[in-house]
């Protein structure tokens, strides 16, 4: 495969070769956060496989010592493409050295320990193009055109971060760890991920490591061969299998048992999978995106989560941010929600903003389902028809004990307006205004506007 005409707006696809470890990991994230779309593999056998089936800005190859294998990969990718950047760590300088036949502007050698700075300097040297000056700088990537899955509404600055590390990590193969508390729109942005990837067109695959029984998510994500347990009267293929090609998005997966967790962690290193009762391997090529509500963090720290897997799973990670802590956006949310025709009474939205949202935006989107359904007012939801409870914890006081009329709000001419617009229909203009018809008639009094 020829390299592509690099975009200076595209994030550089960048192939790792290197074994699975701590190294492979920081060299990993540290591309990634660069803004490179990484993809790594442990053997060159699956490097060769990985080149023959896509494209790569550059390749960048640990290799160990002594390393024959590995120079026969930069020989065999040299001659699929000449001039794909080729960028060699090495841990013995003679390794360079024996390596002077393949040496080209295209290939360098950097020799372990390396720093940063050279690794950057380095890389920036070998995928120079005419196409991109100075290296395939990074920049802010250009929005995507995303296929049609629910828009994430919201325009604080935390959804807008959101959106821009959606715009980074959707172009790579990495796996995806979301985190986020309870309805934060977890499955949203994985959906949304999946949607502006390579594979868009195929399937995103789901499952609730939480909906099913601990003895049957192996088999759900791995498959069974017939006989294998009783009632695996046939057998069946996994999910992992049903994605292959595709993504594969595990929710809840601060769930998964500690023996899934060993195979899961199998599957991201080197793509192979064993259905239960299997003696036989298979290769899946599967983008998994993970979610949970817990910190993975905490759970490795309490021994709960391996920590392999974490890191693993946790080089492109997010954490969505609760709905309180981007009260700004529940106008949005809610106009998204009671949708067209709709609108909210006077003094609903202070009191919705003031609310702590635990269930955060899925909370919000079931409440104002309700409060339409039991509007009186056709068209209008006004305080009374929100739940009780959030009205009660955002400190609502619209009662009529004196002086607890929240009169800031409530001003003189838009009573007398909303009263005008019913027609001097008293039941109606309270219901608007979110207050009870005994403190309209106060007001009224109050204005002087009163004629029962
Ligand atoms: N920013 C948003 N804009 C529009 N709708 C949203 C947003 N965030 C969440 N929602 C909606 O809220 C509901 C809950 O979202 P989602 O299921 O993605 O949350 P979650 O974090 O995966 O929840 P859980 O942890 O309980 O599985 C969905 O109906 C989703 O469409």
């Amino acid at each position: 495969m020829t390299n592509r005409t690099l975009d200076p707006h595209e994030p550089r696809r960048v192939l790792l070769v290197d074994a699975a470890g701590k190294e492979r990991d920081a060299t990993s994230h540290w591309l990634t956060q660069r803004g490179d779309c990484v993809s790594t593999v442990a053997t060159t056998a699956e490097a060769n496989r990985m080149t023959a089936a896509q494209r790569f800005d550059i390749v960048v190859l640990a290799l160990e010592d002594p390393a024959p294998e590995a120079l026969t990969l930069i020989t065999q990718l040299r001659s699929q493409n000449a001039s794909l950047p080729i960028l060699a760590i090495c841990r013995d300088a003679s390794i360079a050295a024996a390596s002077d036949a393949i040496h080209t502007d295209k290939c360098d050698f950097l020799v372990k320990p390396i720093a940063l700075d050279d690794l950057e300097s380095a890389i920036r040297k070998i995928s120079r193009t005419d196409a991109v000056p100075n290296g395939n700088k990074r920049q802010t990537p250009k929005p995507r055109i995303r296929r049609s899955v629910s828009p994430i509404i919201g325009k604080s600055v935390a959804i807008e971060v959101v959106h821009q590390w959606i715009d980074r990590v959707a172009p790579c193969e990495m796996p995806v760890l979301i985190e986020g508390e309870s309805g934060t729109g977890k499955e949203l942005v994985a959906s949304e991920i999946h949607a502006a990837s390579r594979v868009a067109d195929r399937p995103m695959i789901t499952i609730n490591c939480a909906a099913v029984p601990a003895t049957l998510l192996e088999s759900e994500l791995f498959g069974h061969e017939k006989g294998s347990f009783t009632g695996a009267i046939a057998t069946k293929r996994g999910l992992f299998e049903m994605a292959d090609g595709g993504t594969l998005f595990v929710d809840e997966l601060g769930e998964l048992a500690g023996d899934l967790q060993a195979k899961l962690l199998r599957v991201l290193e080197d793509g192979r999978i064993r259905r239960v009762g299997s003696t036989c391997e298979r290769q899946v090529h599967v983008r998994l995106l993970a979610a949970t509500n817990k910190r993975l963090a905490d759970e490795v720290r309490a021994g709960r989560f391996r920590e392999d897997l974490f890191y693993r799973i946790n080089v492109l990670g997010t954490r969505l941010p609760a709905l309180r802590e981007r009260s700004d956006d529940i106008g949005l949310l809610v106009a998204h929600f009671l949708g067209p025709g709709w609108t909210l009474g006077v003094g609903v939205l202070p009191v919705l903003e003031r609310y702590t949202w635990p269930g955060n935006v899925r909370q919000l989107s079931n409440a104002i389902e309700r409060s339409k359904v039991l509007s009186a007012e056709p068209g209008i939801v006004s305080v009374d028809d929100l739940p009780p409870e959030i009205v009660a914890a955002s400190g609502d006081q619209r009662v009529e004990i004196g002086g607890d009329i929240d009169l800031e709000t409530i001003n003189r001419s838009h009573v007398l307006k909303v009263l005008q617009q019913h027609r001097g229909n008293k039941a109606k203009t309270a219901r608007v205004l979110g207050i009870n018809r005994r403190s309209l008639y106060r007001l009224l009094d109050k204005y002087g506007a009163n004629q029962r």
